[in-house]
């Protein structure tokens, strides 16, 4: 469960006070997510005819500083037609506030589910949907680092250091191994892009078949574009333990993309090699959630070596058994 920061009601209703947006009638915590405090708000509305929000508290991993970048993003996006949740701001223009010590913002609510076990046409609309928001997102002019790049691997890979081992025998060794594979491997040139960064199945809302929101822009960044596609490959191609990988799914994918935006043959042939840096990156920040956050948190850890499992996977595999050829 997500919610770090516990906020009175009485709070989020004077809170609403800001905003156009009427009285609070519920206030739900939200258990999905790990990195920020989310609750699902229903208010009475503007005009009395009732209305939802997300309201988040800002914890663990985003910058305040970052924020703008999040908002013009989804500004960009939504007025090129991307189905992405607007920051709403209050009476006086404000979107960013503070609430119970921590950066807050009121978002728009959007509906849908999270699949858990994605079909391949699911997959198929979730490549689509990737493939839109990097047409929609050229011309953005806002950057942003990726903190979670090749140096930040390496930094994360120190932080563990002989932890690994407790997770499972000989981890550290690999970590090392692979860090260094990367190193020599990782390409050069490839086309870079605003990128969502964390497109696994619990940040695109569905209904059937059809995406109808992409949320938890708080990773996205400047960085290569097909990484992007690896990431959501590596997230929605699996089982959750890693364990099995489904060719149907990823040929999917890999349509879906491709009707809205494709590959060039430098991406395609890079492909397996931004697999394993997209399933080293989870790894890593699995592993280290893993190490340091204590057992009776509220948040459930999520499983390092379900990433492993995936990078031996694309350690052995070629792009036309990564997208079908
Ligand atoms: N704009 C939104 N509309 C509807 N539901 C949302 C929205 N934003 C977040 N949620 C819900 O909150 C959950 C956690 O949000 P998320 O941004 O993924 O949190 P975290 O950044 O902590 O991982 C999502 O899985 C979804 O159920
Ligand atoms: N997708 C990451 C963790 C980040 O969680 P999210 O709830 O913000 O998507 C992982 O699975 O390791």
């Amino acid at each position: 469960m997500a919610v770090y920061t516990q906020v009175p009601a009485e709070e989020i209703d004077a809170f609403l006070t800001r905003y156009d947006a009427g009285r609070l009638v519920s206030a739900k915590g939200i258990a999905e997510g790990v990195e920020n405090s989310n609750y699902l708000l229903e208010t009475t509305g503007a005009d009395g005819s009732g209305h939802r929000y997300i309201l988040t508290l800002y914890e663990k991993r985003v910058d305040e500083a970052d924020l703008p970048f999040f908002m013009d993003l989804l500004d960009h996006l939504g007025a090129r037609g991307c189905l992405v949740p607007r920051f709403i701001a209050d009476r006086s223009g404000q979107r960013l506030q503070q609430l119970a010590g921590r950066p807050a913002c009121l978002i728009e609510f959007l509906t849908g589910i999270s699949v858990t076990e994605p079909t391949p046409a699911q997959t198929r609309a979730a490549g689509a949907a990737l493939g839109e928001l990097h047409r929609a997102a050229e011309g953005f002019a806002g950057k942003r680092p990726n903190a979670l790049d090749k140096a930040g691997w390496h930094d994360l890979a120190r932080k563990c250091g002989a932890d690994f081992d407790q997770i499972a025998p000989g981890l550290a060794a690999r970590v090392t191994e692979e860090l260094a594979y990367l190193d020599a491997h990782w390409p050069a040139d490839l086309p870079r892009s605003v990128i969502h960064a964390d497109l696994f199945p619990d940040n695109v809302l569905m209904l059937g078949d059809r995406v109808t929101g992409l949320i938890d822009f708080y990773f996205s960044c400047t960085d290569v574009r097909a990484y992007d596609l690896a990431i959501t490959h590596s997230a929605w191609t699996f089982s959750h333990d890693g364990a099995t990988f489904f060719g149907d799914r990823a040929k999917a994918l890999g349509a879906g993309y491709a009707q809205a935006h494709g590959l060039t043959d430098a991406e395609r042939a890079a492909f397996p090699v931004l697999c394993r840096g997209a399933a080293l990156r989870f790894l890593l920040t699995r592993a280290y959630d893993w190490i340091n956050t204590p057992a009776d948190a509220l948040v459930t850890r999520k499983d390092p070596l379900a990433y492993l499992r995936r990078l031996d996977f694309y350690a052995n595999a070629d792009a036309a058994d990564l997208l079908g050829a």
